[in-house]
Protein backbone atom coordinates (compact mmCIF):
# COMPACT_ATOMS: atom_id res chain seq x y z
CA UNK A 1 0.00 0.00 0.00
CA UNK A 2 1.18 3.47 -1.14
CA UNK A 3 1.53 6.27 1.88
CA UNK A 4 -1.19 8.44 -0.09
CA UNK A 5 -3.36 5.13 0.11
CA UNK A 6 -2.08 4.26 3.68
CA UNK A 7 -3.04 8.44 4.69
CA UNK A 8 -6.32 8.07 3.09
CA UNK A 9 -7.43 4.53 4.45
CA UNK A 10 -6.99 6.07 7.81
CA UNK A 11 -8.79 9.45 7.10
CA UNK A 12 -11.66 7.02 6.16
CA UNK A 13 -11.52 4.74 9.32
CA UNK A 14 -11.86 7.60 11.55
CA UNK A 15 -14.33 9.73 9.85
CA UNK A 16 -16.67 6.86 9.79
CA UNK A 17 -15.90 5.57 13.65
CA UNK A 18 -14.68 8.56 14.97
CA UNK A 19 -18.23 10.69 15.21
CA UNK A 20 -19.68 7.32 17.00
CA UNK A 21 -17.10 6.94 19.36
CA UNK A 22 -14.65 10.11 20.06
CA UNK A 23 -16.01 12.79 22.87
CA UNK A 24 -18.29 15.56 21.60
CA UNK A 25 -15.60 18.07 21.78
CA UNK A 26 -13.34 16.67 19.11
CA UNK A 27 -16.16 15.59 16.76
CA UNK A 28 -16.94 19.40 16.67
CA UNK A 29 -13.25 20.21 15.87
CA UNK A 30 -13.67 17.50 13.07
CA UNK A 31 -17.18 19.38 11.91
CA UNK A 32 -15.14 22.81 11.50
CA UNK A 33 -12.33 21.46 10.39
CA UNK A 34 -14.12 20.42 7.49
CA UNK A 35 -16.37 23.44 7.00
CA UNK A 36 -13.26 25.46 7.55
CA UNK A 37 -11.32 23.63 5.16
CA UNK A 38 -14.08 23.19 2.21
CA UNK A 39 -13.82 27.04 1.91
CA UNK A 40 -9.64 26.94 2.27
CA UNK A 41 -9.51 24.50 -0.30
CA UNK A 42 -11.12 26.89 -2.95
CA UNK A 43 -8.57 29.75 -1.41
CA UNK A 44 -5.78 26.73 -2.29
CA UNK A 45 -7.11 26.79 -5.83
CA UNK A 46 -7.30 30.75 -6.18
CA UNK A 47 -3.87 31.84 -4.21
CA UNK A 48 -1.51 29.09 -4.30
CA UNK A 49 -2.44 27.96 -7.51
CA UNK A 50 -4.17 30.31 -9.16
CA UNK A 51 -1.73 33.35 -7.98
CA UNK A 52 -4.64 35.62 -6.77
CA UNK A 53 -6.06 36.56 -3.29
CA UNK A 54 -9.17 37.09 -1.47
CA UNK A 55 -9.75 38.48 2.04
CA UNK A 56 -13.49 38.11 1.96
CA UNK A 57 -14.20 34.58 1.48
CA UNK A 58 -15.83 34.85 4.52
CA UNK A 59 -18.63 36.74 2.91
CA UNK A 60 -19.44 34.03 0.35
CA UNK A 61 -19.88 31.67 3.17
CA UNK A 62 -21.94 34.32 4.41
CA UNK A 63 -24.19 34.06 1.56
CA UNK A 64 -24.59 30.14 1.18
CA UNK A 65 -25.30 30.56 5.04
CA UNK A 66 -27.64 33.58 5.18
CA UNK A 67 -29.51 31.84 1.68
CA UNK A 68 -30.72 28.77 3.38
CA UNK A 69 -31.51 30.25 6.58
CA UNK A 70 -33.85 33.05 5.09
CA UNK A 71 -35.50 30.73 2.15
CA UNK A 72 -35.85 27.57 4.60
CA UNK A 73 -37.44 29.21 7.89
CA UNK A 74 -39.24 32.40 5.95
CA UNK A 75 -40.66 30.17 2.57
CA UNK A 76 -40.25 27.00 4.30
CA UNK A 77 -38.32 25.67 1.07
CA UNK A 78 -36.23 22.57 1.57
CA UNK A 79 -32.29 22.63 1.93
CA UNK A 80 -31.42 20.98 -0.88
CA UNK A 81 -33.12 23.78 -3.27
CA UNK A 82 -31.57 26.63 -1.07
CA UNK A 83 -28.46 24.98 -1.38
CA UNK A 84 -29.20 25.50 -5.48
CA UNK A 85 -30.07 29.43 -4.43
CA UNK A 86 -27.04 29.92 -2.21
CA UNK A 87 -24.60 28.41 -4.93
CA UNK A 88 -26.23 30.41 -7.25
CA UNK A 89 -26.21 33.66 -5.65
CA UNK A 90 -22.73 33.31 -4.39
CA UNK A 91 -21.26 32.51 -8.23
CA UNK A 92 -23.06 36.01 -10.03
CA UNK A 93 -21.64 37.95 -7.24
CA UNK A 94 -18.33 36.34 -7.60
CA UNK A 95 -18.77 36.79 -11.77
CA UNK A 96 -19.43 40.70 -10.90
CA UNK A 97 -16.77 41.06 -8.92
CA UNK A 98 -14.54 39.21 -10.65
CA UNK A 99 -15.70 41.15 -14.01
CA UNK A 100 -14.95 44.09 -12.43
CA UNK A 101 -11.16 44.03 -10.95
CA UNK A 102 -9.57 40.88 -12.46
CA UNK A 103 -8.71 42.38 -15.53
CA UNK A 104 -6.66 44.79 -13.68
CA UNK A 105 -3.50 43.75 -12.52
CA UNK A 106 -1.52 44.75 -9.00
CA UNK A 107 -3.90 45.27 -5.84
CA UNK A 108 -7.62 45.49 -7.09
CA UNK A 109 -8.70 41.82 -6.44
CA UNK A 110 -7.54 41.67 -2.63
CA UNK A 111 -8.70 45.06 -2.16
CA UNK A 112 -12.28 44.54 -3.95
CA UNK A 113 -12.60 41.13 -1.68
CA UNK A 114 -11.94 43.42 1.36
CA UNK A 115 -14.60 45.55 1.17
CA UNK A 116 -16.76 42.81 -0.18
CA UNK A 117 -15.93 41.09 3.12
CA UNK A 118 -17.36 43.90 5.14
CA UNK A 119 -20.11 44.72 3.36
CA UNK A 120 -21.80 41.77 3.72
CA UNK A 121 -21.06 41.99 7.65
CA UNK A 122 -22.71 45.30 7.70
CA UNK A 123 -26.05 44.87 5.22
CA UNK A 124 -26.65 41.32 7.32
CA UNK A 125 -26.70 43.01 10.38
CA UNK A 126 -28.78 46.28 8.88
CA UNK A 127 -31.48 43.89 7.08
CA UNK A 128 -34.62 43.50 9.38
CA UNK A 129 -35.85 40.59 7.32
CA UNK A 130 -32.35 38.71 7.81
CA UNK A 131 -32.88 39.18 11.66
CA UNK A 132 -30.23 42.38 12.01
CA UNK A 133 -27.41 41.55 14.28
CA UNK A 134 -29.73 38.71 15.72
CA UNK A 135 -29.20 36.87 13.10
CA UNK A 136 -32.27 33.92 12.26
CA UNK A 137 -32.77 30.94 14.58
CA UNK A 138 -34.66 27.83 13.92
CA UNK A 139 -33.16 26.46 11.06
CA UNK A 140 -34.10 23.35 10.06
CA UNK A 141 -31.53 20.34 9.92
CA UNK A 142 -31.21 18.48 6.49
CA UNK A 143 -32.20 15.40 5.51
CA UNK A 144 -31.35 13.26 2.59
CA UNK A 145 -33.33 10.06 1.88
CA UNK A 146 -35.41 9.71 5.25
CA UNK A 147 -31.58 10.14 7.16
CA UNK A 148 -31.83 13.41 9.55
CA UNK A 149 -28.62 15.22 9.98
CA UNK A 150 -30.09 16.45 13.28
CA UNK A 151 -26.86 16.95 15.59
CA UNK A 152 -23.06 17.24 15.59
CA UNK A 153 -22.55 13.59 14.85
CA UNK A 154 -24.08 12.59 12.37
CA UNK A 155 -23.42 16.04 10.55
CA UNK A 156 -20.10 14.90 10.91
CA UNK A 157 -20.71 12.59 7.60
CA UNK A 158 -22.35 15.04 5.39
CA UNK A 159 -19.60 17.98 5.67
CA UNK A 160 -16.87 15.36 5.18
CA UNK A 161 -18.62 13.56 1.83
CA UNK A 162 -19.01 17.13 0.67
CA UNK A 163 -15.13 17.98 1.70
CA UNK A 164 -14.15 14.50 0.02
CA UNK A 165 -15.87 15.22 -3.11
CA UNK A 166 -14.41 19.01 -3.39
CA UNK A 167 -11.42 17.03 -2.95
CA UNK A 168 -11.40 14.68 -5.43
CA UNK A 169 -13.21 17.31 -8.11
CA UNK A 170 -10.40 20.22 -7.49
CA UNK A 171 -7.86 17.48 -7.77
CA UNK A 172 -9.45 16.10 -10.98
CA UNK A 173 -9.63 19.14 -12.37
CA UNK A 174 -6.25 20.10 -11.49
CA UNK A 175 -4.66 17.29 -14.06
CA UNK A 176 -6.74 18.41 -16.34
CA UNK A 177 -6.57 20.36 -19.57
CA UNK A 178 -8.44 23.38 -18.01
CA UNK A 179 -6.11 22.50 -14.41
CA UNK A 180 -2.95 23.51 -16.27
CA UNK A 181 -4.82 26.55 -17.75
CA UNK A 182 -5.33 27.15 -14.46
CA UNK A 183 -1.81 26.69 -13.12
CA UNK A 184 -0.65 29.27 -16.20
CA UNK A 185 -2.26 31.92 -13.83
CA UNK A 186 0.40 31.94 -11.71
CA UNK A 187 3.51 33.05 -13.43
CA UNK A 188 2.67 31.94 -16.75
CA UNK A 189 -0.25 34.55 -18.48
CA UNK A 190 2.26 35.77 -20.78
CA UNK A 191 2.74 32.41 -22.05
CA UNK A 192 -0.53 30.64 -21.76
CA UNK A 193 -2.29 33.53 -23.51
CA UNK A 194 -0.05 32.68 -26.80
CA UNK A 195 -0.58 28.81 -26.22
CA UNK A 196 -4.86 29.75 -26.68
CA UNK A 197 -5.70 30.43 -23.12
CA UNK A 198 -8.11 33.05 -22.37
CA UNK A 199 -6.50 34.05 -19.08
CA UNK A 200 -9.17 36.21 -18.07
CA UNK A 201 -12.04 34.03 -18.30
CA UNK A 202 -9.73 31.40 -16.43
CA UNK A 203 -9.29 33.73 -13.47
CA UNK A 204 -13.07 34.16 -12.91
CA UNK A 205 -13.41 30.47 -13.47
CA UNK A 206 -11.02 30.07 -9.98
CA UNK A 207 -12.40 33.27 -8.19
CA UNK A 208 -16.20 31.76 -8.90
CA UNK A 209 -15.15 28.36 -7.98
CA UNK A 210 -13.87 29.22 -4.68
CA UNK A 211 -16.95 31.35 -3.73
CA UNK A 212 -19.49 28.28 -4.36
CA UNK A 213 -16.89 25.91 -2.32
CA UNK A 214 -17.23 28.90 0.60
CA UNK A 215 -21.16 28.93 0.34
CA UNK A 216 -21.39 25.32 0.29
CA UNK A 217 -19.58 25.64 3.80
CA UNK A 218 -21.75 28.32 4.88
CA UNK A 219 -24.95 26.29 3.73
CA UNK A 220 -23.59 23.17 5.73
CA UNK A 221 -22.46 25.83 8.66
CA UNK A 222 -25.93 27.22 9.00
CA UNK A 223 -28.05 23.56 9.39
CA UNK A 224 -25.02 22.11 11.66
CA UNK A 225 -25.58 25.01 14.23
CA UNK A 226 -29.33 25.99 12.98
CA UNK A 227 -28.58 29.55 13.56
CA UNK A 228 -26.78 32.53 11.42
CA UNK A 229 -26.08 35.75 12.77
CA UNK A 230 -23.13 38.11 10.73
CA UNK A 231 -20.31 37.46 13.14
CA UNK A 232 -18.71 34.60 12.21
CA UNK A 233 -18.83 36.00 8.11
CA UNK A 234 -16.86 39.01 9.01
CA UNK A 235 -13.45 40.52 7.58
CA UNK A 236 -11.67 38.80 10.35
CA UNK A 237 -12.83 35.41 9.61
CA UNK A 238 -12.04 35.67 5.55
CA UNK A 239 -7.99 36.76 6.97
CA UNK A 240 -8.30 33.60 9.00
CA UNK A 241 -9.51 31.05 5.75
CA UNK A 242 -6.73 32.66 4.17
CA UNK A 243 -4.34 32.02 6.93
CA UNK A 244 -5.47 28.25 6.80
CA UNK A 245 -4.82 27.59 3.11
CA UNK A 246 -1.36 29.18 3.48
CA UNK A 247 -0.20 27.81 6.67
CA UNK A 248 -1.21 24.09 5.35
CA UNK A 249 0.58 24.95 1.78
CA UNK A 250 -1.53 27.15 -0.37
CA UNK A 251 -0.74 25.02 -3.43
CA UNK A 252 -2.17 22.05 -2.10
CA UNK A 253 -5.70 20.95 -2.39
CA UNK A 254 -5.13 18.34 0.89
CA UNK A 255 -2.80 21.53 2.65
CA UNK A 256 -5.78 23.47 2.83
CA UNK A 257 -7.95 20.99 4.80
CA UNK A 258 -4.57 20.00 6.72
CA UNK A 259 -4.22 23.86 7.57
CA UNK A 260 -7.87 24.41 8.37
CA UNK A 261 -7.50 21.44 11.31
CA UNK A 262 -4.40 23.01 12.55
CA UNK A 263 -5.95 26.25 12.77
CA UNK A 264 -8.90 24.89 14.21
CA UNK A 265 -6.90 22.91 17.11
CA UNK A 266 -4.93 25.65 18.02
CA UNK A 267 -7.41 28.21 18.25
CA UNK A 268 -9.42 25.62 20.59
CA UNK A 269 -6.52 24.62 22.56
CA UNK A 270 -5.18 28.22 23.09
CA UNK A 271 -8.81 29.58 23.82
CA UNK A 272 -8.73 26.46 27.00
CA UNK A 273 -5.15 27.56 28.03
CA UNK A 274 -4.57 31.08 27.41
CA UNK A 275 -6.99 32.33 30.51
CA UNK A 276 -5.50 29.70 32.49
CA UNK A 277 -1.68 31.21 32.26
CA UNK A 278 -2.76 34.70 32.15
CA UNK A 279 -5.47 34.43 34.68
CA UNK A 280 -7.70 36.50 32.85
CA UNK A 281 -10.12 36.18 29.63
CA UNK A 282 -9.83 38.23 26.44
CA UNK A 283 -9.14 37.24 22.29
CA UNK A 284 -5.41 36.67 23.49
CA UNK A 285 -6.00 33.04 21.17
CA UNK A 286 -5.81 35.77 18.01
CA UNK A 287 -2.57 37.08 18.98
CA UNK A 288 -0.52 34.34 20.16
CA UNK A 289 -2.04 32.62 16.60
CA UNK A 290 -1.07 35.31 14.46
CA UNK A 291 2.37 35.13 16.05
CA UNK A 292 2.43 31.19 15.78
CA UNK A 293 0.99 31.58 11.97
CA UNK A 294 4.19 34.24 11.23
CA UNK A 295 7.21 31.84 12.89
CA UNK A 296 5.42 28.66 10.89
CA UNK A 297 5.76 30.57 7.61
CA UNK A 298 9.68 31.54 8.61
CA UNK A 299 9.89 27.76 8.90
CA UNK A 300 8.40 26.36 6.25
CA UNK A 301 7.14 29.17 3.34
CA UNK A 302 5.72 26.42 1.55
CA UNK A 303 3.72 25.49 4.12
CA UNK A 304 2.90 22.23 6.32
CA UNK A 305 2.01 19.72 3.52
CA UNK A 306 5.33 19.95 1.67
CA UNK A 307 6.71 19.13 4.45
CA UNK A 308 4.10 16.28 5.66
CA UNK A 309 4.18 14.24 2.32
CA UNK A 310 7.47 15.54 0.70
CA UNK A 311 9.04 12.82 0.95
CA UNK A 312 6.33 10.32 -0.20
CA UNK A 313 5.77 12.66 -2.86
CA UNK A 314 5.20 11.09 -6.53
CA UNK A 315 5.47 12.56 -9.44
CA UNK A 316 2.77 11.95 -11.79
CA UNK A 317 3.50 9.84 -14.79
CA UNK A 318 1.52 8.94 -17.72
CA UNK A 319 1.44 5.43 -18.72
CA UNK A 320 3.71 4.63 -21.41
CA UNK A 321 0.62 2.26 -22.68
CA UNK A 322 -1.41 5.54 -23.04
CA UNK A 323 1.37 7.88 -24.48
CA UNK A 324 1.47 5.53 -27.50
CA UNK A 325 -2.15 3.85 -27.61
CA UNK A 326 -4.18 7.15 -27.87
CA UNK A 327 -5.46 7.96 -31.20
CA UNK A 328 -4.06 11.05 -33.01
CA UNK A 329 -5.64 14.52 -32.71
CA UNK A 330 -7.23 16.40 -35.47
CA UNK A 331 -4.73 18.15 -37.41
CA UNK A 332 -5.62 21.68 -39.08
CA UNK A 333 -5.42 21.52 -42.61
CA UNK A 334 -2.09 23.32 -44.15
CA UNK A 335 -2.52 26.78 -46.31
CA UNK A 336 -1.14 25.63 -50.10
CA UNK A 337 2.53 25.62 -51.01
CA UNK A 338 4.22 29.13 -50.73
CA UNK A 339 1.15 31.20 -49.79
CA UNK A 340 1.78 34.23 -47.75
CA UNK A 341 0.69 33.50 -44.27
CA UNK A 342 2.14 36.23 -42.53
CA UNK A 343 1.65 40.08 -43.91
CA UNK A 344 3.07 42.65 -41.56
CA UNK A 345 2.88 46.01 -43.43
CA UNK A 346 4.08 49.26 -41.77
CA UNK A 347 3.47 48.12 -38.43
CA UNK A 348 4.65 50.55 -35.57
CA UNK A 349 5.34 50.45 -31.92
CA UNK A 350 5.60 52.94 -29.55
CA UNK A 351 6.23 53.15 -25.95
CA UNK A 352 5.65 56.46 -24.90
CA UNK A 353 7.94 58.22 -26.65
CA UNK A 354 10.13 55.64 -27.72
CA UNK A 355 9.63 53.89 -31.14
CA UNK A 356 10.88 50.05 -30.36
CA UNK A 357 9.13 49.41 -34.21
CA UNK A 358 8.68 51.94 -37.01
CA UNK A 359 7.12 51.36 -39.80
CA UNK A 360 8.23 47.80 -40.91
CA UNK A 361 6.84 45.51 -43.07
CA UNK A 362 7.49 42.02 -43.92
CA UNK A 363 5.88 38.74 -45.37
CA UNK A 364 6.37 34.78 -44.41
CA UNK A 365 5.31 32.06 -46.81
CA UNK A 366 4.32 28.48 -45.95
CA UNK A 367 7.28 26.06 -46.34
CA UNK A 368 9.90 29.25 -45.84
CA UNK A 369 12.08 30.17 -42.96
CA UNK A 370 12.35 33.94 -42.34
CA UNK A 371 15.07 35.00 -39.53
CA UNK A 372 14.77 38.68 -38.35
CA UNK A 373 18.09 40.08 -37.15
CA UNK A 374 19.52 43.00 -35.42
CA UNK A 375 21.55 43.83 -32.64
CA UNK A 376 20.20 44.32 -28.97
CA UNK A 377 17.33 46.59 -28.48
CA UNK A 378 16.70 47.06 -32.56
CA UNK A 379 13.12 46.12 -31.81
CA UNK A 380 12.85 42.29 -32.70
CA UNK A 381 11.15 40.42 -29.71
CA UNK A 382 8.61 43.76 -29.75
CA UNK A 383 7.85 42.92 -33.42
CA UNK A 384 7.61 39.15 -32.24
CA UNK A 385 4.80 40.79 -29.73
CA UNK A 386 3.01 42.45 -32.40
CA UNK A 387 2.79 39.37 -34.16
CA UNK A 388 1.97 37.08 -32.15
CA UNK A 389 -0.82 39.67 -30.00
CA UNK A 390 1.20 39.91 -26.55
CA UNK A 391 1.54 43.27 -27.65
CA UNK A 392 -1.05 45.57 -29.49
CA UNK A 393 0.13 47.66 -32.94
CA UNK A 394 0.30 51.70 -32.33
CA UNK A 395 -0.69 51.79 -35.88
CA UNK A 396 -0.20 49.50 -39.27
CA UNK A 397 -1.39 46.12 -39.96
CA UNK A 398 -0.42 42.60 -39.44
CA UNK A 399 -2.35 40.40 -41.11
CA UNK A 400 -2.20 36.22 -40.60
CA UNK A 401 -3.96 33.88 -43.02
CA UNK A 402 -5.88 37.20 -44.31
CA UNK A 403 -7.47 37.96 -41.35
CA UNK A 404 -5.87 41.80 -39.82
CA UNK A 405 -5.07 40.46 -36.31
CA UNK A 406 -3.20 43.59 -34.70
CA UNK A 407 -6.27 44.22 -32.55
CA UNK A 408 -6.48 40.59 -31.49
CA UNK A 409 -6.03 38.95 -28.11
CA UNK A 410 -2.84 36.47 -28.04
CA UNK A 411 -5.64 33.57 -27.75
CA UNK A 412 -7.16 34.46 -30.41
CA UNK A 413 -4.07 34.35 -32.61
CA UNK A 414 -3.16 31.27 -31.48
CA UNK A 415 -6.48 29.76 -32.40
CA UNK A 416 -5.95 30.91 -36.01
CA UNK A 417 -2.51 28.96 -35.90
CA UNK A 418 0.08 30.31 -35.10
CA UNK A 419 2.99 29.41 -32.18
CA UNK A 420 5.77 30.91 -30.36
CA UNK A 421 8.23 30.54 -28.30
CA UNK A 422 9.64 33.26 -25.98
CA UNK A 423 13.69 34.80 -25.39
CA UNK A 424 13.43 34.92 -21.89
CA UNK A 425 11.99 30.93 -21.10
CA UNK A 426 8.22 30.29 -20.05
CA UNK A 427 8.09 26.70 -19.04
CA UNK A 428 5.75 25.92 -15.08
CA UNK A 429 8.92 24.68 -13.59
CA UNK A 430 7.46 22.72 -11.38
CA UNK A 431 5.12 20.94 -13.80
CA UNK A 432 7.11 17.91 -15.93
CA UNK A 433 8.17 18.42 -19.73
CA UNK A 434 5.21 16.39 -20.59
CA UNK A 435 2.93 18.45 -18.92
CA UNK A 436 4.66 21.80 -20.32
CA UNK A 437 4.05 20.74 -23.76
CA UNK A 438 0.69 19.77 -23.15
CA UNK A 439 -0.35 23.37 -22.53
CA UNK A 440 0.67 23.54 -25.87
CA UNK A 441 -2.30 21.37 -27.59
CA UNK A 442 -4.78 23.71 -25.34
CA UNK A 443 -7.01 24.60 -28.14
CA UNK A 444 -7.09 21.14 -29.41
CA UNK A 445 -9.07 19.81 -26.62
CA UNK A 446 -12.69 21.00 -25.32
CA UNK A 447 -13.33 19.71 -22.32
CA UNK A 448 -14.52 22.29 -20.01
CA UNK A 449 -14.18 22.61 -15.90
CA UNK A 450 -17.39 20.02 -15.34
CA UNK A 451 -16.32 17.50 -17.63
CA UNK A 452 -12.64 17.52 -16.36
CA UNK A 453 -14.05 17.79 -12.76
CA UNK A 454 -15.88 14.52 -13.10
CA UNK A 455 -12.95 13.30 -15.30
CA UNK A 456 -15.08 12.52 -18.18
CA UNK A 457 -12.19 13.77 -20.56
CA UNK A 458 -9.94 11.14 -19.82
CA UNK A 459 -9.94 9.85 -23.68
CA UNK A 460 -9.52 14.09 -25.13
CA UNK A 461 -6.63 13.77 -22.32
CA UNK A 462 -4.77 10.78 -23.24
CA UNK A 463 -5.07 11.91 -26.94
CA UNK A 464 -3.19 15.41 -25.68
CA UNK A 465 -0.84 13.99 -23.72
CA UNK A 466 0.11 11.51 -26.64
CA UNK A 467 0.56 14.33 -28.38
CA UNK A 468 2.49 16.12 -26.31
CA UNK A 469 4.31 12.90 -25.76
CA UNK A 470 5.01 12.95 -29.55
CA UNK A 471 6.10 16.57 -29.86
CA UNK A 472 9.03 15.57 -27.24
CA UNK A 473 10.02 12.71 -29.15
CA UNK A 474 10.18 14.74 -31.83
CA UNK A 475 12.57 17.29 -30.56
CA UNK A 476 14.83 14.41 -29.06
CA UNK A 477 13.74 14.85 -25.54
CA UNK A 478 12.36 11.51 -24.62
CA UNK A 479 14.50 11.17 -22.05
CA UNK A 480 13.61 14.18 -20.05
CA UNK A 481 9.92 13.59 -20.73
CA UNK A 482 8.79 12.91 -17.11
CA UNK A 483 11.29 15.13 -15.47
CA UNK A 484 10.24 18.57 -13.66
CA UNK A 485 11.16 21.37 -16.71
CA UNK A 486 12.65 23.68 -13.97
CA UNK A 487 14.90 21.07 -13.38
CA UNK A 488 16.61 20.93 -17.37
CA UNK A 489 19.37 22.87 -18.90
CA UNK A 490 18.57 26.20 -20.23
CA UNK A 491 19.27 24.83 -23.61
CA UNK A 492 16.70 22.04 -23.39
CA UNK A 493 14.30 24.25 -21.76
CA UNK A 494 14.33 26.28 -25.03
CA UNK A 495 14.07 22.86 -27.00
CA UNK A 496 10.65 22.16 -24.49
CA UNK A 497 9.66 25.77 -25.44
CA UNK A 498 9.56 24.62 -28.95
CA UNK A 499 8.26 21.41 -28.62
CA UNK A 500 4.69 23.19 -26.68
CA UNK A 501 4.62 25.21 -30.11
CA UNK A 502 4.71 22.07 -32.40
CA UNK A 503 1.81 20.85 -30.21
CA UNK A 504 -0.39 23.19 -30.30
CA UNK A 505 0.23 22.11 -34.65
CA UNK A 506 0.54 25.32 -36.27
CA UNK A 507 1.10 26.22 -39.63
CA UNK A 508 3.26 29.62 -38.96
CA UNK A 509 6.18 29.42 -35.59
CA UNK A 510 7.67 31.93 -34.16
CA UNK A 511 11.39 31.13 -32.52
CA UNK A 512 12.86 34.07 -30.10
CA UNK A 513 16.29 33.04 -29.86
CA UNK A 514 16.14 29.31 -30.39
CA UNK A 515 19.58 28.20 -30.48
CA UNK A 516 20.65 30.17 -27.42
CA UNK A 517 22.52 28.09 -24.99
CA UNK A 518 22.61 24.97 -27.19
CA UNK A 519 25.93 22.96 -28.22
CA UNK A 520 27.23 22.09 -31.37
CA UNK A 521 25.46 18.93 -31.74
CA UNK A 522 22.05 20.32 -30.52
CA UNK A 523 22.00 23.17 -32.88
CA UNK A 524 22.59 20.60 -35.62
CA UNK A 525 19.74 18.86 -34.75
CA UNK A 526 17.51 21.90 -34.05
CA UNK A 527 18.46 23.03 -38.18
CA UNK A 528 17.19 19.29 -39.17
CA UNK A 529 14.26 19.51 -37.23
CA UNK A 530 13.52 23.49 -38.91
CA UNK A 531 14.10 22.32 -42.34
CA UNK A 532 11.59 19.14 -41.43
CA UNK A 533 9.12 21.26 -41.01
CA UNK A 534 9.50 23.92 -43.45
CA UNK A 535 9.53 20.56 -46.13
CA UNK A 536 6.32 19.68 -44.30
CA UNK A 537 4.77 23.56 -45.14
CA UNK A 538 5.08 25.30 -42.10
CA UNK A 539 6.19 28.90 -42.03
CA UNK A 540 8.69 29.98 -39.66
CA UNK A 541 9.99 33.25 -38.41
CA UNK A 542 12.94 33.39 -36.30
CA UNK A 543 15.04 36.45 -34.34
CA UNK A 544 18.73 34.49 -33.77
CA UNK A 545 21.98 35.50 -33.10
CA UNK A 546 23.92 32.73 -34.01
CA UNK A 547 24.90 33.96 -37.40
CA UNK A 548 26.66 30.63 -38.36
CA UNK A 549 23.09 28.68 -37.55
CA UNK A 550 21.06 31.33 -39.21
CA UNK A 551 22.94 31.99 -42.40
CA UNK A 552 23.06 27.99 -43.46
CA UNK A 553 19.01 27.30 -42.42
CA UNK A 554 16.86 30.10 -43.60
CA UNK A 555 15.27 31.06 -46.90
CA UNK A 556 15.53 34.77 -46.44
CA UNK A 557 16.55 37.74 -43.73
CA UNK A 558 15.00 41.08 -42.86
CA UNK A 559 17.56 43.12 -40.52
CA UNK A 560 16.43 45.96 -38.43
CA UNK A 561 18.10 48.38 -35.95
CA UNK A 562 17.07 51.02 -33.92
CA UNK A 563 13.10 49.63 -34.70
CA UNK A 564 13.48 50.18 -38.30
CA UNK A 565 13.84 47.90 -41.32
CA UNK A 566 17.81 48.54 -43.08
CA UNK A 567 17.63 45.35 -44.88
CA UNK A 568 15.87 42.32 -46.50
CA UNK A 569 17.40 39.53 -48.47
CA UNK A 570 18.78 36.12 -49.21
CA UNK A 571 21.69 35.57 -47.08
CA UNK A 572 24.29 35.67 -49.25
CA UNK A 573 23.11 39.29 -49.90
CA UNK A 574 22.76 40.21 -46.32
CA UNK A 575 26.40 39.00 -45.60
CA UNK A 576 27.15 41.27 -48.62
CA UNK A 577 25.33 44.42 -47.55
CA UNK A 578 27.48 46.88 -46.39
CA UNK A 579 25.01 48.81 -44.37
CA UNK A 580 23.97 45.41 -42.65
CA UNK A 581 27.84 45.00 -42.09
CA UNK A 582 28.56 48.43 -40.72
CA UNK A 583 24.93 48.06 -38.16
CA UNK A 584 25.17 45.18 -37.28
CA UNK A 585 27.47 42.15 -38.84
CA UNK A 586 30.57 44.31 -38.49
CA UNK A 587 29.40 45.06 -34.42
CA UNK A 588 29.45 41.33 -33.59
CA UNK A 589 31.91 40.36 -35.75
N1 LIG B 1 7.28 47.03 -22.56
C1 LIG B 1 8.20 47.97 -22.91
N2 LIG B 1 8.12 49.21 -22.41
C2 LIG B 1 9.03 50.15 -22.78
N3 LIG B 1 10.05 49.94 -23.64
C3 LIG B 1 10.18 48.71 -24.15
C4 LIG B 1 9.26 47.66 -23.82
N4 LIG B 1 9.64 46.54 -24.49
C5 LIG B 1 10.74 46.87 -25.20
N5 LIG B 1 11.05 48.18 -24.99
C6 LIG B 1 12.15 48.92 -25.63
O1 LIG B 1 12.01 48.75 -27.02
C7 LIG B 1 13.27 48.63 -27.63
C8 LIG B 1 13.30 47.35 -28.45
O2 LIG B 1 13.34 46.27 -27.54
P1 LIG B 1 13.27 44.74 -28.00
O3 LIG B 1 13.29 43.89 -26.77
O4 LIG B 1 12.15 44.56 -28.92
O5 LIG B 1 14.65 44.59 -28.79
P2 LIG B 1 15.34 43.27 -29.32
O6 LIG B 1 15.77 43.55 -30.70
O7 LIG B 1 14.48 42.11 -29.11
O8 LIG B 1 16.62 43.20 -28.38
P3 LIG B 1 17.31 41.90 -27.72
O9 LIG B 1 17.99 41.17 -28.81
O10 LIG B 1 18.25 42.47 -26.71
O11 LIG B 1 16.21 41.14 -27.09
C9 LIG B 1 14.31 48.67 -26.53
O12 LIG B 1 14.80 49.98 -26.46
C10 LIG B 1 13.52 48.31 -25.31
O13 LIG B 1 14.09 48.92 -24.17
Amino acid sequence: MTPARFGIAVLLILLLVGPQVLPESIVTILNYTGLYGLVAIGLALLTGIGGMSSFGHAAFVGVGAYATSYFTTAFGLSPWITLLIGVVASWMIAFALGGLTLRLAGHYLPLSTIAWGLSLFFVAGNLDFLGGHTGISNVPYISLFGFDFDNGRRFTYLIWAVVLAAVVLVQNLLSSREGRAIRCLKGGRVMAESMGVNIPRMKIVVFTISAVLAAVSGWLYAHLQRFVSPTPFGLDYGIEYLFMAVVGGAGYVWGAVLGAGIITVLRELLVDFLPKLIGQSGNYEVIVLSILTIVLLQRAPEGIWPLVVGRFARQRVAAPSTLRGAPPLERRALPSAGETILEVDAATKKFGGLVAVGDVSLTVRTGEILALLGPNGAGKSTMFNLISGVLPVTSGTVRFLGQAIGKLEAHDIARLGMSRTFQHVKLLPHLTVLENVAIGAHLRGHAGILRSSLHLERREEDQLLAEASRQIDRVGLTANKHLLAGSLPLGDQRIVEIARALAADPCLLLLDEPAAGLRFKEKEALSDLLRKLRAEGMGVLLVEHDMDFVMGLVDRIVVMEFGQKIAEGLPAEIQANPVVLEAYLGSVE
